[in-house]
């Protein structure tokens, strides 16, 4: 019990059979419906008051439970609903739902009051009056939301979006002064003039101009769209302006970063490929290359925040902030709650912050959906008078009219609407499965004729998939033979065998063979929904290495061979490795030169960047030659398979299915075990509940 907390007087209560329900969330938890950690929430609060009711306990291992599945909070509302649909729980299981309910309140307001009368739950409800509100006594539960809409919070997490909340409505509020007409100058430069779509009256709206041009204006800009509609084209030229136009150009220290090595490198690729070809619009005017040495490497978050081993606090935070001024995010839906607020607390107050990311992407796996709030009105248009003018003077563009407008978030925040690698098949079939069409969905699947998208015929059976994986398919044939081949085919000998060192020397040969072999990789990768089962990236990993040994294409002899793709699965900060890279194990530059040498290597490539670990460090990694949609976010392969699971449940959302299919670059294939799972997975979509609202903060 929270100190102080008994000092908070209330009526004295009858007594429950609150033994008996504490005994059913644990029988709930030993036939694994709830975690152990769920009915262990409600015992420790029954613990710490006894006179709490069965409705505060019950909603304590719900929310524990609605935690553990990314969400931030309990909608209490929703609960009194249909406690069923919000745990998405099946009939045995709904039944023993239903015969718990009969002892809880019928309405919403009997659940409220019941977590009211509990000095264990710190009362925060907006529209509550203020001297209702309990005072912050370390209560584990805050009562949170509105009255219309409660919501039910673990302490930490209703402290997070609390910082989250007021660090985004604040930095987005803060104006910053912008020279209007050299803003248009150089923003005329950058961005050529769109021509019209057929069919569209007038001329396009260019989204990226506009993102560019309230970027200068406010600490805070969120840049949401698809893959390829230019998100760190837009950053690039962003960073070109902010450069262009600072007073003092050669102090502003800029830093990228994104939630994966992998992303982070792919960011810093892009962005010095963008302002490459940006160069000759601007000619002698901004000198691009000397931004793009000045910018130093992209970081995962994890690292520039300052990951601290075996603790949850980082090196920098409200009291030693990053030394930055303009810091760009890539990948934002991956970042959850804890990491934002955490970002936040870090940034200091003068600097930029530009957030870019797909909303519509699957969040993060912890608990969470950042990017899908900041973006919740991204699609609306909801800029007011003060933002069309400003915008209508720096770019000279006026904007398409909306009805209502938004909060400060909402006026630094761009959704880019026009892709430009998804001209194609994979691009029409994102864009229906990601407006729940899953009849055209299937049918640009089963119909097209151009081979870029294939779904596997039925029976599907895993051969078909093994047959994916050795040879691919008609019309792709990537696969997993391209990155063996590449290691079969071994280094070039070194051109001038007498050179030490230098382009032609043994070293170089090698560490272009392993280039090689790490980039051919990723022409191919199997994603799989759900990590058990027939269809599951473990079994799946098991037949792969099988059947290529069959073909004689690897030779998995013990732990460690040659040619095992391996993900890490935890961050190890001294061998410089993270959650979710992928590398192959090869034998290393010695061991290569001296035939027959065993010494092997993983091998991991960051953009340009070769990193190898000896295998026997690595202690925390898995195959890969299948991997999670999850994992997969921040990345791309040439031809990729999204493979479904025969039940997946809840977890097979829209979200999921979008996320795997935009993998794809080239190619996509998809296996359904049985026929009708990929609808019924576009049609279920999971909003992750939370409680982040900017549109009453603007004062702040
Ligand atoms: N306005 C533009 N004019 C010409 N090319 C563009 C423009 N915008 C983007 N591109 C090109 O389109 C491709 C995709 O752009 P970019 O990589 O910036 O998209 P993205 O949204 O960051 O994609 P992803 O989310 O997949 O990383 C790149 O080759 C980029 O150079």
């Amino acid at each position: 019990m929270p100190a102080g907390a008994r000092r908070h007087a209330r009526a004295p209560l009858a007594r429950h059979p609150m033994t008996d329900i504490v005994h059913t969330l644990h029988a709930w938890a030993d036939q694994g419906w709830l975690r152990r950690l769920d009915s262990a929430l409600a015992a420790f609060i029954q613990q710490q008051d006894p006179q709490a009711a069965p409705a505060v306990l019950v909603a304590s291992a719900l929310l524990a439970q609605m935690e553990g599945r990314g969400h931030s909070c309990l909608p209490l509302a929703k609960l009194v609903q249909s406690a069923a649909t919000l745990l998405g729980w099946p009939e045995p299981e709904q039944l023993e739902l239903a015969a718990l309910w009969t002892q809880l309140p019928a309405g919403l307001d009997g659940w409220v009051q019941a977590l009211q009368a509990c000095p264990l739950v710190r009362q925060a409800l907006k529209d509550q009056a203020t001297d209702q509100q309990a005072p912050d006594l370390g209560q584990p539960l805050v009562l949170g939301g509105s009255r219309a809409a409660p919501l039910l919070y673990l302490r930490r997490y209703w402290v997070y979006e609390q910082q989250v909340a007021s660090a985004i409505s604040e930095r987005a509020a803060r104006q910053q002064p912008v020279d209007h007409t050299l803003a248009r100058q150089w923003l005329d430069r950058m961005f050529a003039p769109q021509a019209s779509e057929p069919g569209e009256a007038g001329r396009r709206t260019d989204w990226q101009k506009i993102a560019c041009a309230l970027a200068l204006r406010s600490g805070l800009t969120v840049i949401t769209g698809g893959p390829g509609t230019g998100k760190t084209y837009t950053a690039a030229r962003l960073l070109a302006l902010l450069l262009a136009m600072s007073p003092d150009a050669s102090r502003l220290k800029v830093a990228l970063a994104a939630p994966t090595g992998k992303a982070a490198a792919r960011l810093r690729q892009s962005i010095d490929q963008s302002l490459v070809s940006l160069q000759p619009s601007l000619g002698q005017a901004l000198d691009l290359q000397a931004l793009t040495e000045r910018i130093g490497k992209a970081s995962t978050v994890h690292s520039l925040l300052g990951m601290q081993l075996g603790s949850r606090q980082f090196r920098h935070d409200a009291r030693h902030p990053l030394d930055l001024d303009l810091l760009i995010v890539d990948e934002t839906s991956m970042i959850h709650l804890e990491m934002m607020a955490a970002l936040l607390q870090a940034m200091p107050p003068h600097a930029r912050l530009i957030l870019l990311g797909d909303k519509d992407q699957l969040a993060s796996v912890e608990a969470g959906s950042v990017l899908g709030d900041l973006c919740a009105h991204a699609a609306e248009l909801r800029y007011d008078t003060a933002t069309r003018d400003y915008l209508l003077e720096a770019t000279g563009d006026a904007l398409p009219a909306c009805e209502a407008s938004g909060s400060a978030l909402d006026q630094q925040t761009v959704m880019l609407r026009h892709s430009r690698r998804f001209g194609t098949t994979i691009g029409a079939l994102a864009r229906e499965v990601n407006e729940g069409r899953a009849g055209a969905a299937m049918q640009l699947l089963t119909q097209q004729r151009d081979g870029l998208v294939w779904l596997a015929p039925q029976p599907a059976s895993p051969e078909i998939l093994l047959q994916l994986a050795l040879q691919g398919r008609p019309g792709a044939s990537a696969s997993y033979s391209d990155y063996l081949r590449a290691i079969q085919a071994g280094p070039q000998p070194p051109r001038a065998p007498d050179q030490a060192d230098g382009p032609g020397s043994a070293e170089q040969a090698h560490a272009d063979w392993v280039k090689r072999v790490l980039i051919a990789f990723d022409r191919f990768r199997i994603l799989c929904a759900v990590h058990e089962g027939e269809w599951g990236d473990r079994a799946l990993n098991q037949g792969v290495q099988r059947a290529l040994a069959a073909s004689r294409l690897i030779r998995p002899v013990g732990e460690w061979y040659v040619g095992r793709p391996v993900m890490v699965t935890r961050n190890d900060k001294a061998l410089g490795i993270f959650n979710g890279d992928v590398g192959i194990v090869l034998p290393s530059a010695s061991a290569s030169a001296s035939a027959g040498g065993k010494s092997l290597r993983a091998y991991f490539l960051n953009g340009e960047q070769l990193r190898s670990v000896a295998v026997s460090r690595l202690a925390h990694v898995e195959t890969a030659f299948a991997m999670t949609i999850h994992k997969s976010q921040g990345s791309e392969f040439a031809h990729t398979v999204v493979v479904l699971p025969e039940a997946g449940g809840e977890i097979v959302t829209r979200e999921l299915i979008y996320t795997g299919i935009t993998r794809a670059r080239e190619f996509l294939s998809v296996i359904e075990p049985r026929p009708g799972l990929l609808g019924e997975a576009i049609g279920r979509r999971v909003q992750r509940a939370s409680g982040l609202d900017f549109d009453n903060r603007d004062e702040g």
